[in-house]
């Protein structure tokens, strides 16, 4: 291997022990931000509170977008993530209330 070669090997393995790092991070962010929502899904369940907030929803995207400006993250990214992840939160919500 040339010198350059070996350098960009170093550089592949570094870059890739953050990422592994933080694929962590997101992983048990995840799991902390569903036990939440489990607790709001069982709350809703008790009460008879719809499974779905849309207004709660507009501010978290609202919220999101901005933040994810200042991360210099592309907010139509950040949007589509958490909407993905309120789906899923949704449906855990409708099977607590069956
Ligand atoms: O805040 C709530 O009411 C929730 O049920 C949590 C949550 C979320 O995952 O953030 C999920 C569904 C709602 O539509 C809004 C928000």
């Amino acid at each position: 291997m040339t010198d350059a070669a070996t350098r960009a090997a170093a550089l592949l393995h570094e870059h890739r022990e953050s990422i592994d790092r933080l694929d962590a991070i997101l992983l048990y962010t995840l799991a902390e931000r569903f036990k939440h929502t489990q607790s709001v899904g069982r709350l809703k369940a008790e009460h008879n509170l719809p499974p779905s907030d849309p207004t709660r929803e507009a501010a978290q995207i609202a919220r999101l977008e901005r933040l994810s400006q200042e991360a210099d993250l592309d907010p139509e990214f950040a949007r589509k993530f958490l909407t993905f992840i309120i789906s899923e939160v949704i449906r855990h919500h409708e099977k607590l209330q069956k």
